[in-house]
This record gives structure tokens, sequence and C-alpha cells, in this order.
């Protein structure tokens, strides 16, 4: 898994890299100009295109200029650079970079007053105007030239960062550059992954600039970044002379009268995702549902004389897809919490659970909760941003000692020991009904396989945004049943990448 560093570690990393590998700064960014080139070049193919280069008076600037000189150098002949020094005092690398331009005898503008930009009929801006080194909010002439750049809607593709965008902490009120791309240097910043960040970028990508890896994988970080190198290394291949008890029983306490469905879905996530039996614990008119839909999966009806000594014979156990909110189902929740097994927790086991935080604190350690946005909120409290919400999810995680994946775009999965890992799988074709219910078969199923619960966690959540991404390349809307019959495929791509 990637290593996720702060802003300020990403500096010393810049700093370590010059030393060990005796490289100047301006050398360092001269390859993360053409790092950055070689991605536009192919989000911009047309060389004739006309492009703003706007440069800052920092090394964000700097890369801006020496981007000039590449796309220059590389055909682009509708180029024009502008300066945005205004005040501030310019740095070493940006003046070098300034002075190889005039050598190319490329013409600079410069931005003594913001509006000049607005004369520009370019269709691309590249935003180099204030890139890491934001150390205070913008105002004055850089929060008009943001401004403007912003509302001139064209697009604009930004180095390393958008200007105003902070790398990590709160983004509550953004005033920054709105980009439609960033193109950032050497890994993501942790607030790509924050929802509160669409109103800097639509999309980012990730060029390497050589920065030492050893010395990123060195540092502290409680930010990983999963990657399909860890997946590989976690999945463990069917083994010879196995049986269906190889692969464990795993138990869905599950669906209602309306909500059967997240039953039949869950029990199908499970089925496909290996776990050797299945066995949905549903109302008793889900039978028919369940034998017609799911002949594999096995039924255990849910009634109110159900004897608690039935759950013994199941290794891995979650309730809530669409369990329904009835005071029998709160109590059959109380007594299988009064197990003190781990579990997963899902759906409206998790909305009883915000009724009932008694049980709450009764819940086993290395049990799995797995709520959305507005099922954390009920269970924790009300948050006003994501950056606070996966503070807490992290907190609870460490003092409960079980696990929250914390269900987004970008999940993140919070470890009881502190660690957060962000999952990159996922797409905007799977924000329909039943993917959730998908997700907790994926998981149960691997617990019953014997996967430890931080594995199981980080494992399900990406094999299941793996799965439908697969999927997306294909549709535009992804449905929960299309991706639970396909999980088996992603699990066979893993596993031939492992060989
Ligand atoms: N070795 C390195 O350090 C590398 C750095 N690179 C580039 O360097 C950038 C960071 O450069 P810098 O640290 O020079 O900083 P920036 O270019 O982001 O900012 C310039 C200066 O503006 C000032 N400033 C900050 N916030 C301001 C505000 N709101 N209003 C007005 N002035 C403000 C700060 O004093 C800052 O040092 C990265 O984003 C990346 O583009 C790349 O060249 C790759 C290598
Ligand atoms: N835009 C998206 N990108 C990636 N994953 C998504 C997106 N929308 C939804 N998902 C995934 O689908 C699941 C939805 O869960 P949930 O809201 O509990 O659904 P439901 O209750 O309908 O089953 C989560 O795992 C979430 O990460």
């Amino acid at each position: 898994m990637k290593n996720l560093l702060s802003a300020a570690q990403m500096r010393e990393a810049d700093a370590y890299t010059i030393k060990q590998q005796a490289i100047p700064s301006i050398d360092l960014m001269e390859r993360a100009a053409k790092a950055f080139v070689q991605v536009f070049m192919q989000e911009v193919t047309e060389k004739d295109t006309s492009i703003a280069i706007v440069c800052g008076p920092g090394n964000n600037g700097g890369d801006g200029l020496a981007i000039a000189r590449l796309l220059a150098h590389e055909g682009y002949s509708n180029c024009e650079v502008f300066l945005a020094s205004f005040s501030a005092k310019q740095s070493d690398d940006y003046l070098i970079n300034l002075a190889r331009l005039k050598e190319a005898k490329i013409a600079v503008t410069p931005l003594d007053e913001v509006a000049r930009l607005r004369k520009s009929e370019a269709t691309v801006i590249v935003d180099a105007i204030l890139g890491s080194g934001l150390n205070k909010p913008l105002t004055g002439d850089f929060l008009a030239l943001a401004t403007l750049v912003s509302e001139l809607n064209r697009k604009v593709i930004a180095v390393d960062v958008p200007t105003g965008f902070y790398a990590e902490g709160q983004l509550s009120h953004y005033n920054g550059v709105k980009a439609e791309l960033a193109i950032a240097f050497q890994q993501p910043k942790l607030n790509f992954f924050f929802p509160e960040s669409v109103q800097a970028l639509a999309r980012f990508k990730v060029v390497d600039i050589g920065l030492d890896q050893d010395f990123i994988a060195s540092q502290s970080s409680r930010w990983k970044l999963t990657e399909p190198a860890d997946v590989a290394r976690l999945l463990v291949p069917r083994k010879n002379f196995s049986h269906k008890g190889t692969y464990g029983h795993a138990l869905l306490i599950a669906g209602n009268e309306t909500t059967m469905g997240a039953a039949l879905l869950a029990a199908r996530a499970s089925l496909h995702t290996g776990a050797g039996l299945t066995t949905v614990c549903l109302p008793q008119s889900g039978l028919i549902a369940l034998n017609t839909a799911l002949p594999e999966v096995m039924a255990l009806p849910r009634t109110v004389d159900l004897s608690i000594d039935v759950f013994d014979q199941f290794n891995a156990i979650a309730i809530g897809p669409g369990l329904g909110m009835e005071t029998e189902n709160e109590r059959l929740l109380e007594q299988i919490i009064g197990l003190k097994r781990p579990l997963v927790i899902d759906a409206d086991a998790l909305n009883l659970l915000a009724k009932r935080q008694d049980i709450l604190a009764e819940l086993a350690p290395g049990s799995i909760l797995t709520p959305h946005l507005k099922e954390f909120d009920r269970l924790f409290g009300p948050h006003e941003n994501w950056w606070s919400r996966v503070a807490t999810a992290s907190e609870e995680a460490q003092q409960r000692k079980i696990v929250i994946v914390l269900k987004n775009q970008y999940t993140f999965v919070c470890l009881p020991d502190g660690e957060i890992h962000i999952n990159p799988t996922g797409n905007p074709a799977m924000a329909s009904g039943g993917m959730g219910d998908v997700l907790t078969g994926i998981l149960t199923a691997l617990l019953a396989q014997g996967y430890t619960v931080a594995d199981a966690a980080v494992l399900g959540v990406y094999l299941h945004g793996a799965t439908g991404d697969e999927l997306a390349k294909k549709r535009a809307v992804v449905s929960a049943s299309q991706l639970a019959l396909q999980i088996p495929k992603t699990l066979q791509k893993i596993l031939k990448e492992i060989k």
C-alpha cells in the first residue's frame, strides 16, 4: 500500500531526494515539468490549441515556466505565458526558468492587472499560480486572478493542485481555481479523496517525479492508499483438495417484507465471493424468492422463537441489509451482539444501533461497521464536513477496536490501529440501491473464509469497487445484481496477476 504523506512530509521527501540523488532542485523541477507535459499531451492533442500558462511567483510558477518552454519544444505553437508575480518574492528556480524562457525567445506577459487575462482567447489554461506552498487563504490579487481563471470557463489544467487548494485539512469555503484536471506530482493529495474536492477539480492524475520511494515508505503516516499489489498479496487462491467446508459458512441476517431484495443481493455476493456455504436468516415470506433466485443458498427462517444457539455453526455473521426497524429485529440485534462475536453490521442494524447506543457499546472488538454518510452521522452525530467525519470514524474504530468502513466514492477503511486505508476503486455508475448490500455479502464471505478483519475490509472494499469499474467500462449504470455476478471474474483477474 502506498504511504500517503502530508504536504509537509512531501517537502521533506523533496529535500531528501535532492540530497540523496545529488539532484539540484532546478533539475527536479525540470523532471516534474516533463512528467506534467507527458500527461498534458494526452489531454490536449491538437498542437495548435491556444493555451494560456499562468505562472505565480514560487516553484509552482517555476514549473509553469518550464512547462511553457517544453510545450513550445513539443510543437505547441499557440502558447501565451502570463506572470502573476504581484508583490511576492520569486523563488530561485522560478527565476532560472524565467531566464531559460527568455533565452528560448518565448514572450511573457506580466499580469500587472489581473483583468489582462480576460483578453486571452486561450481555450486551455494551465494553472501554475500557487501550488502546495499555499499557506494562507487567497486574498487580493491572487484571489481575483483565481476567480477570473474559473470564471473564464476554459478547460483548466492545474499544475500539482488548483490554486487555493489545500492538500489536506478541511476544505469548507473553497475560493480557489476550479480545474477540470489536476496533474499532481508524486502522489495524490489527501484532499483529492474527499467529496468537497469537487469544488476545486473534476479529476486528477498523478505523475511520478522520482522522489525517493524508500524515504516515502519510511515516513510515519496513518493514511494508506490501497494498490493492486496489496490485494494481489492478500488474496489467497483456492486450494487443491479443498471442499465447501474449507471456505466457511456465512450467515446474513437480512431482508423484510418490502426489502427482501437486500437479503438476496447480500447472499448473491457472498456466494460469488466464495463462501463455502451461505445461509440467509430471513422472514418466512422470503423463502420462495430465495429458493428460486439462489438455489445454492440456504435459509434460516426468522421466527420469534429462533434459538440463539443456532448461530454457533456460522464462521461469520452479518446483520442489517433490508432488516427493518421493528422491535423484534431490535431484540434480535441485541441477542446477536450479546453473543460477543465479531459481526458485520450494516444498514438497518446501524440505524437500530443509532437508537440503542447501549447495545453499540457492547459490540465485540473485531466487528465491521459499514455506514454510508447518513448512517454514520446517525450513529456518531452530525458532521459538517468529511474531514471531521473521517476523524471521528478513526477515533471510534480505535476506541472500540473495530473496523469502520465509511462508504463513499473513495471509501475510507478505518482500522483499530489508527490506519486509514483509502480505497481507489469504484465509480458513479455504481451509485444505485443495493450496492451496499453486495458489499456486506462480500465482506461476510471473506471473513467466513478466514481472512482477518482488516484484510477482509481492505480487500472486500477494493474488490467491490474494482468489479464496478470493470462493468462500468461498457455500461453507464451498473446494478447491484450485475456486480455480484461479476465478482468471480475480478477474483480471477487478481489471481492471474499474482502468477
Ligand atoms: N522540489 C520541489 O520542491 C518541487 C516543487 N515543485 C512545485 O513546487 C510547488 C510548491 O512551490 P512553493 O513551495 O514555491 O510554493 P508555491 O509556488 O505554491 O507558492 C509560492 C509562494 O506563495 C506564497 N503564498 C502562499 N499562499 C499564498 C497566498 N494565499 N497568497 C499569496 N501568496 C501565498 C508562499 O510564501 C509560497 O512560498 C509545488 O506545488 C510544485 O508545483 C515541483 O517543481 C516539483 C519539485
Ligand atoms: N460514486 C460512487 N463511486 C464509487 N462507489 C460508489 C459510488 N456510489 C456508491 N458507491 C458504492 O456503493 C455502495 C453503496 O452503499 P449503500 O449506500 O449502503 O447502498 P445500499 O444501501 O443501497 O445498499 C458503497 O460501497 C459505495 O462505496
